[in-house]
């Protein structure tokens, strides 16, 4: 008997490098483990099982497997980080569907472009979303603990697909589009699971482990953290997001779900370290903290390890087109004199190198080059963009004839004596100030210089007659210093060219969806000033 004959439509090699196979691979020996646990309110939380996670993945995936859709069909998921959402995405996965995550909080017009997009067959919220608009076309329903419920079903289709391989995707995530029109990043299987076999080997939870994680579902963030703490055989502890901006509420869901690793961008813990010092200090459980996403201001950094001396802090660096790339400890406690903070060599399995503008690889040290990546890790492509996907998925400049493909990061890095990377801003970030090339990066490392300065953002923008004006946000203890003492002591250690010639001392920097500081908002609000 073939396999032809029997029309498995999802004949899925159980060796395959799937990313529910890799996440439910502990459900036999741990099924009463813990694998969500979801704060419901002061002194009430949840617990879900990997066997009840597994059962509820199950009931979805039967009731999407009647509705005939086939291996590589998109389905959208509006959903935060919950045992729901992570059933729904490991259903999707088992049958070969690509979800792409969003923001219940995302703008409408977001979710619009990318369901024009991406043409989803399906359209999921979790049940407790409360947004008005939905799709025109395509299936449409919502989902929760009792299972999927279909308010209009997906157009019927032919099946043309016969098995889920390795290459298929896994999901899409669509960058927050800082720079121009957001881009659909497509992950396949194979990539995701290289990414978490890499990471786990660092060790950085076991079984006892709970896992907060703070982003939200669209940014791939989240998937790391589900794949750390499931593919550990720990648990996911979602951190509502309605709390994570009180940071009161955020240190209370940390302490009741008994959060032993906290995940998240340098962002989430600004007001925490300003306002509830004492309270961050009582977390006995917490025995690791892991940021990526964008530098952690040293000043904050030296709070963090001050307040929990006891936690392990990794520094993690990476693209969504590779998820990510290298997991470096963060020596503790800081050494007095660290300006930057390096971001170490490449997860096992993978390779970070600098290269020059003549795609010469770097050795010696000091010299910045653009970060590349070897990784089996790598994306797809961006979905519909070939042009943008060529830009990124590059001939190996090392070995151009040998057709290998690396990432290109846009990012520079320079290496340190042992041949480890300190990150040192984007390629587009390098600005022209009167004739003279400024990396942003270096105005803002000092700042944070100034006594009381806790975080500061550089930035330039046009004054209107074709001149470039510098300037600079900086979250201050005590504001009274005010901005001309800031002014003044950058004038004292940098090139006048350096100098911002606009400071302005604010109570919190704004944050995009993704957590990471909002220079657009900055400059519209200085656009704002004239
Ligand atoms: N640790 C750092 N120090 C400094 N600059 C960082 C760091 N991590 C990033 N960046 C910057 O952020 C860019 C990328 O932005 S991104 O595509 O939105 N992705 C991200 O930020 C997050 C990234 N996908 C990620 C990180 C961890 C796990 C997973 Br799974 C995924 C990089 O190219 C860097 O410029």
């Amino acid at each position: 008997m073939t396999p032809d004959s029997i029309r498995a439509h999802h004949f899925t090699d159980p060796g395959a490098e799937t990313l529910h196979g890799f996440l439910l691979r502990h459900v036999e020996r741990i099924p009463d483990h813990p694998a969500v646990v979801e704060y419901l309110g002061p002194g009430r939380h949840s617990i879900t099982t990997y066997r009840q996670l597994n059962e509820r993945m199950q009931g979805y995936a039967a009731h999407l497997e009647e509705l005939g859709l086939d291996v590589g069909d998109r389905v959208i998921l509006e959903a935060d980080t919950s045992s729901e959402s992570i059933a729904m995405l490991l259903a999707c996965s088992s049958l070969g569907l690509v979800f792409i995550p969003v923001s219940p909080e995302a703008p409408e017009l977001r979710i619009q472009m990318i369901a024009q997009a991406t043409e989803p067959r399906l359209y999921l919220r979790s049940r407790t979303g409360i947004r008005e608009w939905t799709p025109s076309s395509g299936g449409l329903g919502t989902f929760g603990p009792d299972g999927l419920r279909l308010s209009r079903p997906p157009e019927a289709g032919r099946r043309r697909r016969r098995a889920l391989t390795g290459t298929d995707t896994a999901y899409m995530i669509f960058t927050s589009g800082s720079t121009g029109q957001p881009k659909g990043v497509v992950m396949s299987h194979q990539s995701v699971v290289a990414f978490y076999r890499g990471m786990l080997q660092y060790g950085i939870v076991d079984e006892t482990g709970r896992v907060a994680t703070t982003s939200p579902l669209q940014f791939d963030f989240s998937l790391l953290d589900i794949g750390l703490a499931l593919g550990s055989g720990a648990a996911v502890v979602p951190v509502p997001r309605a709390l994570l901006r009180w940071p009161r509420r955020f240190l209370q869901v940390l302490s009741e779900t008994g959060a032993t690793q906290v995940n998240g961008v340098p962002s989430i813990w600004r007001q925490v370290l300003r306002h509830e010092y004492d309270r961050l200090a009582a977390l006995t459980a917490v025995r690791g903290v892991l940021f990526c996403g964008e530098e952690f201001p040293v000043p904050e950094l030296r709070a963090l390890q001050e307040a929990q001396p006891q936690a392990c802090i990794v520094n993690c660096y990476g693209s969504t087109e590779s998820m990510a790339c290298s997991f470096t400890q963060v020596p503790n406690p800081l050494p007095v004199d660290t300006k930057v903070l390096s971001i170490g060599h490449a997860h096992p399995g993978a390779e970070m190198f600098i290269v020059d503008e003549q795609g010469i690889s770097l050795q010696e040290p000091g010299v910045p080059g653009e970060i590349h990546i070897r990784t089996p890790a790598l994306f797809s492509g961006y979905w519909a963009d070939s042009a943008s996907s060529r830009r990124s998925l590059v001939v190996d400049p090392e070995d151009p004839r040998s057709g290998r493909i690396v990432l290109r990061t846009g990012d520079l890095a320079y290496r340190g004596s042992g041949g480890e990377l300190y990150f040192c801003g984007r390629v587009d970030s390098q600005v022209q100030i009167r004739g003279n090339r400024v990396e942003l990066g270096e105005v803002e490392r000092r700042l944070l210089e100034f006594p009381g300065v806790s975080a500061a953002t550089a930035l330039v923008v046009d004054d209107g007659c074709g001149e470039v004006v510098l300037a600079a946000f900086v979250v201050h203890t005590n504001p009274e210093d005010g901005p001309d003492m800031i002014q003044k002591f950058c004038a004292r250690n940098l090139p006048a060219y350096m100098v911002p010639q606009f400071v302005e001392c604010v109570e919190s920097l704004p944050v995009t969806s993704n957590g990471k500081v909002d220079r657009a908002a900055l400059i519209a609000r200085l656009a704002l000033k004239d």
